[in-house]
């Protein structure tokens, strides 16, 4: 997973984001909805899929320790998927997929957190994220969250390789961290994908900003996958998944609700963005050292 090889050749391929609808609190009915939306999306040959933030479990600290499951991989031990206990992860299987994110319990520690996972077109997991930044913020009168009541960050950082590009893992409040895309990036990630679930009040506020900001700073494609708007659920998502491509620019993006967006990655842009304007290479790491690495 994560140790630093050369990159693939970064190749052309049609992304798939899942901004799901219908997560409620019956998680089989989460799994069955979200396998049908997978089977709906692969209908169209994506090369990879992605699902939103949480999409077994309603989002709230409160419901993470009740839908967390023992996803069955150890960090820096190999997967052992035949042995998973976690319903979740037996769904997630056809081309290559991001599981979105589901509440993980580790069984040694019996830590909880949030966590993506990733499969290859055999069904394998191949690379998981546990969210780093936890996603405690308290804005008066407007909302106050706090994930680390029940979760704890996850401390690495992780990528994985397919055959049309080195794509780079977040989860939606990483994203206010630029350092993680930044190193990422360094790391040789094309494309960077996080999946997310903003609110009604940062969504409108941040969610664009910092996903054309971070594809931009790092000339790098950058996707957040959300869930749909529920105004019944407990947490109110903001909705709108989008993809920027390495210039900043906008590719596509949803409305609030239930919405299959696919789009073509081109890296002709990637290579057009780097070319053009050199930043890549221009970097003053002596007028900066402690960012070099
Ligand atoms: N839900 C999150 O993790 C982050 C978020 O909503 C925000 O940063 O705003």
């Amino acid at each position: 997973m994560s140790k630093l090889s050369k990159p693939p050749t970064f190749k052309p391929f049609k992304l798939a984001l899942i901004q799901l609808g219908n997560i409620g609190a019956d998680k089989s009915a989460n799994l069955k909805h979200a396998h049908e939306m997978v089977m709906k999306a692969a209908s169209a040959k994506p090369d990879l899929i992605v699902l939103p933030e949480c999409f077994n479990s309603p989002y709230g600290h409160v419901h993470f320790p009740v839908y967390a499951e023992k996803v069955g991989f150890t960090p820096g031990e190999p997967y052992d998927v035949e042995r998973t206990e976690s319903e979740s992860v037996k769904m997630l299987s056809s081309t290559w997929l991001i599981g979105g994110s589901i509440p993980e319990r580790d069984p040694k520690s019996d830590n909880v957190y949030n966590t993506c996972t990733v499969y290859n077109p055999q069904g394998e997991l191949v690379a998981h994220h546990r969210k780093v930044h936890l996603f405690d913020i308290d804005i008066p009168g407007k909302i106050k969250f706090k994930e680390s009541e029940t979760l704890t960050g996850g401390s690495t950082l992780n990528f994985f390789d397919t055959e049309f590009a080195r794509i780079g893992l977040g989860i939606c409040y990483d994203i206010r961290f630029p350092e993680l895309a930044m190193i990422s990036a360094r790391q040789g990630c094309h494309v960077l994908i996080y999946p997310g679930a903003f609110n009604m009040t940062t969504g409108p506020m941040h969610w664009e900003l910092l996903q054309r900001a971070r594809a931009n700073d790092n000339q790098v494609f950058f996707s957040m996958c959300s869930p749909a708007r529920d105004l019944t659920a407990g947490y109110h998502a903001w909705g709108h998944s989008l993809v920027a491509d390495p210039l900043g620019k906008v590719l596509c993006e949803a409305k609030e609700d239930e919405e299959i967006l696919y789009t073509d990655i081109d890296p002709n842009v990637f290579h057009e963005a780097r070319t053009g304007i050199p930043v890549t290479t221009q970097r003053r790491f002596d007028v900066y050292p402690d960012v070099s690495k």
